[in-house]
């Protein structure tokens, strides 16, 4: 047989795409992937039962991606979606959108200084998701996390598509890394271990609170300081290793196919399913803050605020909340320059 360009089911195709809102079971769309993290993030995605269709945009080399997904034998549609014109169509009927889109960071590089690149495209990933699916759960992996979500917070509400219940800023590899570090630490499995991440997703706004964690931790302050250090500087630990190839991809596709589960398992009902992430809060001074979240089939069924801090973390706490008030400030102003200029 001899085929001029890869097979995907006829429901793939632009004129046809209509037809995929009106598949049964949830159907997930991920922006930017065919990214380090777009393609082992819907690899995995791939392979969950919850997802009937699987949605997969990114401005370029996307039918490369969705053909070698759509051979995978699992029970799940595959469509791709290539180019600027595309982004809307890859959204119809998504329940869930999760945005792996947008510039990784090099050695020497914070996270804020992909703020210039990457504004613009969650911008217009919000806008495209207005038209497209304002009822869908969004989850922004994109970097600066602190910023972006607050940028596409404003851009939502300038288009009348806001509900903060719904917005989601991805920080589930930082759970993922403090169980991973703390269960080498504790000698337990670390699927067993169990800690609150909150704050923010940069530095020492990444507060892990590891006065809660269960099993408890016995270690000393001092192996208790470089288990925080370790946590809130693991994502610069990957950029350096990778030194200049971009960040973490791997670990983060696992986090981000763990997150994007849930929020499935919310939709579908199940009960007591919950995840720390960035979101619009009040839980504190800062007008977004991270803390474990109850999901239902609406987004956040109830912030379930604060855990309880010992004097450490308090202190830590105290001193990451102006760097979160910056860093959200900016993302407001920013996203009120962008909305202007349009
Ligand atoms: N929240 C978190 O914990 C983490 C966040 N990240 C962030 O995730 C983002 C993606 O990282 P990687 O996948 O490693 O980068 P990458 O450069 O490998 O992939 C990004 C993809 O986005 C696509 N893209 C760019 N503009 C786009 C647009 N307007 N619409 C759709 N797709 C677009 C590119 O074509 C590319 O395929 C970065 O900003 C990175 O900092 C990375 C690791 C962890
Ligand atoms: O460090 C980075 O730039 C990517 C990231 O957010 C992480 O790995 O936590």
């Amino acid at each position: 047989m001899k085929f001029s360009q890869p097979i995907l089911c006829k429901q793939c195709s632009l004129a046809n795409w209509e037809n995929v809102m009106f598949r049964r079971g949830l159907k997930v769309s991920v922006v930017g992937a065919a990214g380090g993290i777009g393609q082992p993030l819907s690899l995995l995605l791939k392979q969950n039962p919850l997802i009937k269709t699987l949605s997969l945009y990114d401005i370029t080399s996307t039918r490369g991606v969705a053909a070698d997904l759509s051979h995978i034998c699992s029970d799940c549609h595959v469509c791709s979606f290539e180019g600027a014109g595309q982004m809307k169509a890859s959204l119809v009927g998504a329940d869930v959108v999760v945005v792996a889109a947008g510039l990784p960071r090099k050695p020497g590089m914070t996270r804020d200084q992909l703020l210039d690149a990457n504004a613009s495209v969650a911008a217009s990933v919000a806008k495209a998701i207005s038209d497209a699916c304002p009822g869908a759960l969004l989850a922004f992996i994109t970097n600066p996390v602190n910023t972006i979500v607050p940028i596409v917070a404003e851009i939502l509400k300038s288009e009348d598509a806001y509900d903060p219940k719904r917005l989601f800023g991805v920080t589930t590899l930082d759970v993922v890394r403090a169980k991973t570090f703390l269960s080498d630490s504790l000698g337990v499995e670390p699927q067993d271990v169990n800690v609150p991440v909150i704050g923010g997703h940069a530095g020492t706004t990444i507060l892990p609170i590891i006065s809660q964690c269960n099993p408890k931790f016995e270690g000393s302050d001092e192996e208790r300081e470089q288990l925080v250090h370790r946590i809130q500087e693991a994502g610069t630990e990957v950029v350096k290793a990778k030194a200049g190839k971009g960040s973490a991809t791997l670990s983060m596709a696992f986090a981000g196919a763990h997150f994007v589960n849930s929020l499935l398992r919310g939709i579908n009902g199940e009960e007591l399913v919950i995840e720390c992430a960035y979101v619009e809060s009040d839980v504190s001074e800062a007008d977004y803050f991270s803390t474990p979240l109850l999901l239902g089939p609406k987004g956040i069924e109830e912030n379930l605020g604060l855990p309880d801090l010992d004097e450490i973390e308090e202190a830590a706490l105290e001193k990451l909340i102006p760097v979160l008030k910056k860093n959200i400030h900016t993302g407001v102003e920013y996203a009120q320059a962008i909305i202007a200029d349009s």
